[in-house]
């Protein structure tokens, strides 16, 4: 969208019923229906890089179907994101499900074709396996990037049976990578058993700091996302979600669930804590909708990327009135 047209928004649901039609992300248009996009909302239905239970493949098309009830206004960041910006569901990719090698560089490739156009994006998973070749091609664009990373898990594992490209892996491969600026990494939401201290250890070598989700209980979403805000600055900024980082009970559908974990209400707090941060593309991962129940992890999944989006939606916004 150039700058002085007015973006096409969401389906009006007091027109049509909100759940009918094919869904998109909150009844957005797509990218064919509206040409080029501010932020490209896309799915990547690939789960052949799971440790435990598979299913992460449906996750964007269920987080589609819960996001219908999104409305246009956001009032935690006083902010209408789908007026501010062109917001556009630009499908899928379709990563082959049985060569893990391949469907890394298919992502990339097309990551790199949607950021070629100017626009941020908001990814929906998939397994974590994805957050390296996205995360490749936002460096492309914008050289190492600040990292935060919402998860019960490090994902900075080595390898799983000699594979490189697992769910448990990308953040480790993105640091020997250099694609990572190692000044502001976190980790938030961090639980569970490790396989050992080793574990910890070496994610702080590779420059990680951890907030686990008793710090963010016991200190509260506005201390964590000032502290967080402090450690980002200006940097270009990737954030990747796991929506694991929710405790079970906020989103029992998922892959690999440990007990404990945060609310859906303080990952959004924290989110909106960091509306000011230079947010250049998202992705939230790892629904696993054979799990879910009543859609409440996919409901969690689509707020979460509502107030992304709305992040980079102001930022565009607020660049262009400059
Ligand atoms: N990224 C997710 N969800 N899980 C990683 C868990 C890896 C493991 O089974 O040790
Ligand atoms: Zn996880
Ligand atoms: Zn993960």
């Amino acid at each position: 969208m150039s700058s002085n047209e007015t973006p096409r928004g969401p389906v009006d649901s007091s027109r049509v019923p909100r759940y009918a039609g094919p869904a998109t992300f909150a009844r957005l248009p797509r990218l064919d229906e509206v040409g080029t996009t501010d932020v490209a909302v896309v799915g990547v239905p690939f789960d052949s890089g799971v440790s435990y239970r598979p299913g992460a493949r449906f996750g964007g098309n269920a987080i589609r179907e819960a996001s219908r009830l999104l409305r246009p206004y956001n009032p935690a960041q006083d902010a209408s994101p789908f007026a501010l910006a062109q917001v556009a569901d630009a499908g899928d990719i379709a990563a082959n499900p049985f060569n893990i090698n391949e469907a890394v560089e298919t992502v990339e490739a097309a990551a790199d074709e949607l950021l070629g156009t100017g626009a941020r994006l908001m990814t929906l998973g998939g397994d974590h396996t994805i957050a390296l070749p996205l995360l490749r091609s936002v460096a492309k664009k914008h050289g190492p990037v600040a990292l935060l990373h919402f998860d019960a898990h490090l994902d900075t594992w080595d390898t799983y049976f000699g594979a490189e490209y697992t769910h448990g892996t990308p953040f480790r491969r993105a640091v020997e990578e250099g694609i990572l600026d190692t000044e502001a990494l976190s980790h938030v939401g961090i639980r569970g058993p490790l396989y050992g201290k080793q574990d910890l250890t070496d994610d702080e070598k590779m420059g990680f700091g951890i907030v686990t989700s008793a710090d963010v209980y016991r200190r509260g979403a506005d201390e964590v996302a000032d502290q967080l805000r402090q450690r980002i600055g200006n940097r270009p900024l990737y954030i990747s979600i796991d929506i694991d980082c929710l405790d079970p009970a906020h989103a029992p559908g998922t892959g690999t669930p440990e007990a404990g974990g945060m609310t859906s209400r303080e990952l959004l707090e924290i989110l909106r804590g960091l509306s000011s941060c230079n947010l250049v593309s998202a992705d939230v991962v790892e629904v696993a909708p054979a799990y879910d129940h009543a859609e409440i992890t996919a409901v969690a999944a689509s707020h979460t990327a509502y107030e992304l989006t709305t992040i980079m939606s102001r930022q565009i916004a607020e660049a262009r009135s400059k």
